[in-house]
């Protein structure tokens, strides 16, 4: 066969195959009605094990080893969850909407514009896309009802917490509706012409350069530009025209601009991942079916012990903790309040009662929202 015919065959294979994942999620929606009125749980694992072990020995038989299906079938798998989930939360919350407005960081090929395509993609037909150059702009435009929604970075892998965004979670009526986890793969993108040994200037955001620390420490001689987005410094060496400035951020948001990869895998860590929050106007609720999150603040007081007490009411519901963050109070020096993600639905018998208690001794408690948890950990299989 020539060339040109067996990429012909090649591109019509691939088109199958997308053409049976739609067929695939369809059937997953299909699933989810039946869960919903048999009261059952979106996750099966179990489903998932024998699935995943009968492919496998599939894949033997046309030469296919277990770790491509595997992978595969993680993806489709996480596919397959997340969708029945946008489904049931969009039906239970009436979220079914064609268009919606969402604030974010930066503008398109940003970091948090992803983030928010990913998310939305789920859940609405068209997105309007509202970048912004701060996050008080973004929890702004949300709470005025210029935006139904924000999505705002909260915690990196590398950078760890991002405390501008905590700040605002704790004087803002918003509350959150949704989180995401986006990998993060920074590399450095210039003009076409870019020689790195002539490198001046790079321009990134401030948590950019906080999670590329180690490689911008190994640049001698080259300044450092803080950015107000990733979007804002690929616009800036588009703008300039000069080999001489870089910026750092995503390989898809740096084609939008017609950027080049120079270099990747700048992140301190491998796994660069960041998490996103969806915050609105009006709180969800979450179905059953699903794995639920609660985020909530709480400030303590300082008496011996405080927190231990709190926590431990947490404990005596039998309520895991999924993060626990501090952050001073504007205007009391030393004291800290406290964000508190669980792993409980707020409707749940237990949380309800630990909020109970926690009122109690707490000085200050006040629910942040409740979420669908999007941590969709891989199949196991047992060996
Ligand atoms: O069969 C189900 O119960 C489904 O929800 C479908 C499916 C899948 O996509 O194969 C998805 C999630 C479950 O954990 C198990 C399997």
């Amino acid at each position: 066969m020539q060339l040109d015919q067996i990429r012909t065959e090649i591109s019509d294979t691939d088109q199958q195959l997308l053409a049976l994942l739609a067929k695939r999620r369809q059937l997953a929606l299909a699933v989810a009605n039946a869960k919903l009125a048999q009261n059952k749980p979106i996750r099966d694992q179990k489903r998932e094990q024998e699935l995943l072990i009968s492919l496998i020995e599939h894949g033997k038989t046309l030469n296919i080893d277990a770790q491509y299906v595997t992978r595969l079938y993680h993806v489709i798998i996480e596919d397959s969850v997340l969708q029945q989930q946008a489904k049931i939360q969009g039906q239970l919350n009436n979220l079914d909407r064609d268009i919606v407005r969402v604030a974010f960081l930066g503008g398109q090929g940003s970091y948090s514009y992803w983030a928010a395509q990913k998310y939305f993609t789920r859940r609405a037909e068209q997105l309007i896309e509202l970048g912004c150059d701060s996050f008080h702009d973004i929890v702004h435009s949300v709470e005025t009802g210029h935006a139904d929604y924000a999505v705002l970075p909260i915690e990196n892998t590398s950078s760890g917490s991002i405390n501008e965004v905590y700040d605002l979670l704790q004087h803002t009526r918003l509350s959150i509706v949704g989180e995401l986890t986006h990998p993060i793969a920074h590399c450095l993108l210039g003009l076409e012409d870019t020689d790195l040994s002539k490198i001046r200037q790079v321009c990134a955001h401030p948590q950019v350069i906080a999670q590329c620390s180690q490689f911008l420490q190994g640049l001698a001689n080259v300044k450092v530009e803080y950015c107000d987005s990733t979007s804002d410094a690929f616009s800036r060496v588009k703008q300039l025209q000069d080999p001489s400035v870089v910026a750092i951020g995503g390989e898809a948001g740096g084609d939008l601009y017609g950027l080049q990869v120079l270099t990747r895998e700048l992140a301190n860590q491998k796994d660069n991942v960041s998490r996103f929050i969806v915050v609105a106007r009006k709180p969800v609720q979450v179905a059953k079916a699903i794995p639920a999150k609660t985020t909530f603040i709480m400030y303590t007081g300082q008496q011996p012990g405080a927190l231990v007490d709190a926590l431990l009411v947490l404990k005596q519901h039998g309520i895991s903790m999924a993060k626990l963050e501090s952050r001073p109070i504007n205007g009391n020096p030393w004291e800290e309040m406290f964000y508190v993600d669980v792993f409980a639905n707020l409707n749940d018998y237990a949380m309800t009662r630990a909020l109970e208690e926690l009122n109690k001794i707490t000085r200050f408690i006040k629910v942040l929202g409740c979420y669908a948890s999007e941590d969709i950990e891989p199949t196991q299989v047992i060996a």
